[in-house]
């Protein structure tokens, strides 16, 4: 087993905080991003290429990462999607039957910075208390001044739109072609399991690009309509939000995923906030009010709809409720066919407990068709 030697590297955050690590590695470089956290003790590499991350550099806060190396089958994307990995123990071996590749190995090919050996309990605990801001990790750590300067220039995630950035160029189709349902989706930063969710339960998904009108996706006649993931500041997403008010209007079974949700509440005039933290985990607690039933799931958010406007609003119920700090996790239109939720029922990582919500979209499409 080679063992590799590795730089000095180093996290600057916005405030002028400094936290010292190695590079994985010897991969020199610098990358600029928003630190956020995740909590999850596993799916390393399912966050690593999900594009709600982009442009996010992703401190781990599980003690090892690449443990159990990496798969094609656990990529929710065509490549890495965070901007940058901080950790506290890098593993260069990695022990699983079924596992391809190193983590190093994957994260090479996809050119992405990372450092380790970084004080992870404490960055956490500082990022906590001051709130989600931009940093900067680089191997360039005698230049704190340049890069200091770099780093007031990069543009804040409040009022960023990065959907465009990852979405997919051309339209394409996942699933069975002679399925019974046929599902629209406007990819603002799609999982792969969301369409893997919709696929296995007897549809046909047409994915559209970002800046697709309602009248273009309408034209291949589906039977319902989704709204994705995705990173970035929902409020400049004026296409989807055109979108989702169009497919509204005319009546159809409308289901939202996240960044999705966020674009359904402001169409309905609900404003979104950036939080101080985000959600980033895969045991939050959630309420179904519907339902009275707890529910462990995944989530991966830094922005959240108006709990105020969305309780006074007469055409929406709050269905879901986040037991930790009450914030709005689910909203359904009173006399719509719609609903969305603020997280991940396709998991990946995570819990299963909210598959249902894939059910249900199918079942208010079947209402309709029927
Ligand atoms: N996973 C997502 O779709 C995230 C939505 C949005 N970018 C947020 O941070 O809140």
């Amino acid at each position: 087993m080679k063992y590799q030697s590795n730089r000095p590297a180093l996290i600057l955050l916005a405030d002028g905080t400094i936290f010292h690590g190695k590079s994985v590695g010897n991969k020199e470089g610098t990358s600029f991003g928003e630190v956020c956290f995740n909590t999850g003790m596993t799916g390393y590499q399912e966050i690593f290429t999900d594009p709600s991350y982009f442009g996010q550099l992703m401190v781990t806060t599980n003690a090892h990462i690449g443990n159990y190396g990496a798969t094609d089958e656990e990529t929710e994307s065509d490549g890495v999607k965070i901007s940058g990995l901080i950790c506290r123990n890098f593993s260069y071996t990695y022990s699983r039957q079924g596992a391809q590749e190193s983590l190093q190995e994957f994260l090479n090919k996809n050119n992405l910075l990372a450092i380790s050996d970084v004080d992870t309990r404490a960055l956490v605990a500082y990022i906590r208390d001051n709130g989600a801001m931009n940093a900067v990790i680089s191997t360039e750590v005698d230049n704190i001044e340049v890069l200091k300067k770099e780093l007031s220039q990069v543009p804040s995630m409040n009022g960023l739109e990065l959907a465009s950035r990852v979405s997919t160029k051309e339209p394409y189709f996942f699933g069975e072609e002679n399925a019974p349902i046929k599902i629209a989706a406007l990819d603002i930063g799609i999982k792969r399991n969301i369409l893997r969710n919709l696929a296995k339960r007897g549809t046909y998904i047409k994915v559209f690009p970002f800046d697709t009108t309602y009248q273009e996706m309408k034209s291949w006649n589906p039977d319902g309509y989704f709204l994705s993931n995705g990173p970035g500041d929902p409020e400049p997403l004026e296409n989807a939000v055109q979108v989702a008010k169009d497919i509204i209007a005319d009546d159809n079974p409308l289901f939202g995923i996240c960044l999705g949700h966020q674009v359904i509440a402001l169409a309905n005039g609900i404003s979104t906030y950036k939080m101080h933290n985000g959600h980033r985990g895969i045991n939050h607690p959630i309420k179904n009010l519907l339902t009275g039933k707890g529910e462990v799931t995944s989530q991966n958010h830094g922005f959240a709809i108006n709990r105020e406007e969305t309780e006074a609003n007469a055409d929406l119920e709050i269905t879901h409720v986040h037991l930790n700090d009450h914030t709005v996790a689910g909203i359904r239109m009173k006399n719509k066919n719609c609903f969305s939720v603020q997280y991940h029922p396709e998991a990946s990582p995570g819990p299963n407990d909210a598959t249902y919500l894939f059910d249900q979209f199918i079942d208010n499409i079947k209402s309709v068709t029927a």
